[in-house]
């Protein structure tokens, strides 16, 4: 094809000198063409240099084992754990400080319940170790002061992940733990609509890999671990017992813990793993979860934003059972008080092992639209309400909870009343957040 005039007008007007010799035309081009090479080479091992170089070396191994999501944890991230100093801080913060103490591995160590369990036991003087995977579920620097606050009192929380055998592993290496208790969850009734594989991940998976790694420890821990008040789902008998049915879960949450209480079954009964699951209703306090209604109710309405309040069909009241933190741990606390050992060990079942359920409620359901007039009160602000049909998002109408069970078994008795806790959750949000229009969480 010939070309166009279009290819012979130079890119810069003015230079194109037309009498120049083919020779130092040549030559030019030679030489414009070589320190291009010589400077794309340069750049291409620089690369090279940078990759070999700075990339992260491959973690100095504490222990044998590598599952695949250790591999793929591994590649965005080295580990942070193993190693004399690490083992040290370990042990001393399990050490036990009182006759006849535990010592007790807490999983969601930086969460709202965990922080406050651990905290707990510590001031009793049990051995507390932590373990927490700091997720972005919620602002991780509200998890992060937890962990400071726990710090003080000299509880250590490993940075790792349930999923992680390999970690799980190495910890009951350095420690028998007498107790565990399991409090890492992905939580959240709504949000499994948004991210169902993380309650798989955490709830299921992650608890399967505990069990697995405290099937094989010598000795075998005694587990208490967090169900929830939604296994009971479409149930209309109230106040929910923990003799109901549980088979009708309105949300992928409620499913994976349900899920998790058929797993611990299977446990007990092959490997006489002591296991107790605690139901826990709408728990809510100081250091709370801010994906929580009353918690981003409080930010809301100081903001002055609207904050939408479920109704059920035909103008129904939601209604919930709200626990406060303070009845909870002490819930949690009877539970390992009174859970017996597990009879099997290194992966070998010796007898039958114990295995329970509580509620853990307040057993004095309250109607949201009144939970939001008490933090009108104690605010003094007045609320922007949006009244709405519950959405289909897998919330339920009401939860309440029967308790006789876990106040037989260790004398379980709630104290708090919404409206004395929620005071307290708002002195604690003012104090942390201040109580100005610009917390911005
Ligand atoms: O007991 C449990 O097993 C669960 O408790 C908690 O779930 P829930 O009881 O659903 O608490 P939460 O979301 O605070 O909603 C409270 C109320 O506000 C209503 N609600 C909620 C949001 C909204 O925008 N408007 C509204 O009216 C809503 O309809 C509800 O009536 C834990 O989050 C969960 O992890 C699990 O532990």
């Amino acid at each position: 094809m010939k070309s166009s005039h279009l290819d012979n007008i130079p890119s810069t007007p003015g230079k194109f000198k037309i009498e120049k010799s083919q020779y130092l035309h040549r030559f030019r081009w030679h030489y414009s063409y070589l320190a291009k090479l010589t400077f794309w080479s340069f750049v291409f091992l620089g690369l090279i240099f940078i990759f070999f170089f700075k990339s992260p070396p491959p973690p100095s191994s504490p222990s044998s084992i590598i599952t695949p999501s250790d591999l793929s944890r591994r590649s965005l991230k080295t580990r942070s754990w193993g190693g004399p100093v690490w083992e040290k801080r370990v042990r001393s913060s399990a050490k036990i400080r009182s006759k006849s103490g535990f010592s007790v591995l807490v999983t969601g160590a930086a969460g709202f319940v965990g922080t406050h369990v651990s905290a707990s036991l510590k001031r009793r003087g049990d051995g507390v170790l932590g373990l927490d995977n700091f997720n972005d579920y919620y602002d991780p620097s509200l998890k992060r002061a937890r962990q400071a606050l726990l710090e003080r009192s000299g509880i250590y929380i490993v940075e790792g992940d349930i999923n992680d055998v390999a970690l799980l592993k190495k910890l009951f290496e350095v420690i028998p733990f007498t107790h565990v208790m399991h409090l890492a969850a992905q939580a959240g009734v709504r949000y499994a609509m948004e991210n169902p594989n993380s309650y798989i991940h955490s709830n299921i998976a992650g608890f399967v890999n505990l069990l697995e790694v405290c099937k094989s420890a010598n000795p075998q821990p005694a587990i208490v671990w967090a169900s929830s008040s939604s296994v009971y789902g479409l149930n209309t008998k109230v106040p929910f017992s923990e003799k109901d049915r549980t088979d009708q879960p309105a949300s992928l949450y409620a499913a994976t813990k349900k899920a998790g209480e058929e797993i611990a079954h299977t446990y007990n009964h092959i490997y006489g793993l002591s296991l107790t699951g605690l139901r826990f209703f709408t728990v809510y306090g100081p250091w709370g979860r801010p994906d929580m209604a009353y918690f981003f109710f409080t930010r809301d309405i100081l903001k002055g934003k609207a904050i939408p309040i479920f109704e059920s069909a035909n103008h129904g009241t939601v209604a919930r059972d709200f626990t406060y933190i303070d009845d909870i741990v002490k819930g949690c606390l009877g539970a390992l008080d009174t859970a017996e050992k597990s009879t099997g060990s290194g992966g070998k079942k010796k007898g039958p092992a114990q295995l329970r359920i509580f509620n853990l409620g307040n057993t004095s359901p309250v109607p949201v639209s009144d939970l939001v007039s008490i933090l009108e009160k104690l605010l003094k602000v007045k609320a922007k309400r949006r009244v709405m049909k519950l959405p289909r998002n897998g919330d339920v109408p009401f939860t309440h909870a029967n308790i006789s069970l876990a106040q037989r078994e260790f004398g379980y008795k709630p104290t708090t009343d919404l409206q004395m806790g929620l005071k307290k959750f708002v002195r604690w949000y003012v104090s942390y957040y201040g109580s100005g229009k610009k917390s911005d969480h």
